[in-house]
């Protein structure tokens, strides 16, 4: 499969007069076309950062990308034009959040803003986006759509919305869906009927996605490759699968531990000791090396950059848990 994204080098730096921060430092990430890629990583760990690089769309003004680039379809999106930046965000990658809520407007019927994004970015008269717009609804698993389009978003449950937001962001078939923690406030039927849904788009229409989770449990069926975050930086990456079951980075090692499972004969989980150390804390090696049991001098003097381990599975570290098959 060949990428549709490669990003190299990226860093994002948050500086205001009372901080100075690097939010994000990756390496190298790729999505190829057609492929699921989870983002996985515990809070802080800058997966939101990563799509808002990409987006070119921060949470807050003082956030810059200053170095790397982000090759959407052989174009930099570090060096486009606003307009076609716009049109980019709009037609060829789009995002879905966490909270619907946030994103529909509360004064307006659900048709309307999916009304809108249609005729802006196609041109077409109001009737046939409003056609368009019924199929979209329809084929996000919505009954009724055309009554569905004249009602307002507080008379929707959670997981119609979210549904209603995924119909908005593919509505113009887009080549890469984001999707940020896009489950996490659906309780757990309606969180696997979404899951399902985006893997769906997936298999039906070739749409690559990115997955944001902090949970490991919900990608480990349906992403096709993994990229775990710790500290802005990938420390791990490759197939699922492989990362699942031969975890090489001490980090993604602990993490799996403390999942519990079926049957699980433990009385403890495991808790990962010490704590994430802050951005704003000068750190010249491993941001991992305060809390790992690996530690060694190296560690704490030189930060390890993504390399191959084996095949397509990448990790930073200086010192990788053994190849156990
Ligand atoms: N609005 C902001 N102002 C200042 N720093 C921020 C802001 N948003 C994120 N950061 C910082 O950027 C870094 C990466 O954060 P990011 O939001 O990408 O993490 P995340 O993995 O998405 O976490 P979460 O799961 O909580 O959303 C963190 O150090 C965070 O503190």
């Amino acid at each position: 499969m060949s990428n549709l994204l490669h990003m190299e080098n990226v860093r994002v730096h948050i500086k205001t007069r009372a901080l100075d921060i690097t939010a994000l430092e990756l390496d190298h990430l790729s999505l190829a076309r057609g492929e699921m890629l989870a983002l996985v990583g515990e809070t802080g760990s800058g997966k939101s950062m990563t799509a808002s690089s990409i987006m070119q769309l921060f949470p807050t003004q003082k956030a810059r990308v200053t170095a790397g680039k982000i090759m959407f379809d052989g174009r930099d999106l570090l060096g486009c034009k606003q307009s076609e930046l716009d049109r980019i965000r709009g037609e060829e990658i789009t995002m879905i959040f966490q909270d619907p809520m946030s994103s529909l407007n509360p004064v307006f019927r659900i048709g309307d803003p999916i009304i809108d994004v249609i005729q802006m970015h196609t041109g077409v008269s109001k009737i046939e986006a409003r056609d368009q717009a019924i199929r979209a609804l329809r084929y996000v698993g919505l009954p009724d759509p055309g009554r569905l389009m004249q009602r307002f978003p507080h008379e929707l449950s959670g997981g119609q919305r979210q549904r209603v937001m995924i119909a908005m962001a593919i509505v113009c078939e887009p080549r890469m869906l984001i999707a940020d923690e896009p489950t996490t406030a659906l309780d757990v039927t309606i969180q696997s009927q979404i899951l399902f849904l985006i893997d769906k788009l997936k298999r039906e229409k070739g749409t690559s996605v990115l997955f944001i989770t902090h949970n490991l449990g919900i990608v480990s069926k349906m992403a096709d490759r993994i990229a775990v975050l710790y500290g802005g930086r990938i420390v791990e990456t490759g197939p699922t699968r492989e990362v699942l079951k031969h975890p090489r980075h001490p980090y993604t090692r602990m993490l799996l531990e403390a999942i519990p499972r079926i049957k699980d004969k433990r009385d403890r989980l495991p808790v990962i000791g010490g704590r994430v150390s802050s951005p704003a804390e000068p750190i010249r090696g491993c941001r991992f090396a305060n809390r790992c049991p690996r530690v060694s001098d190296l560690c704490q003097a030189e930060v390890p950059t993504l390399a191959t381990a084996s095949d397509e599975h990448e990790i930073a570290c200086f010192h990788p848990v053994e190849e156990k098959r």
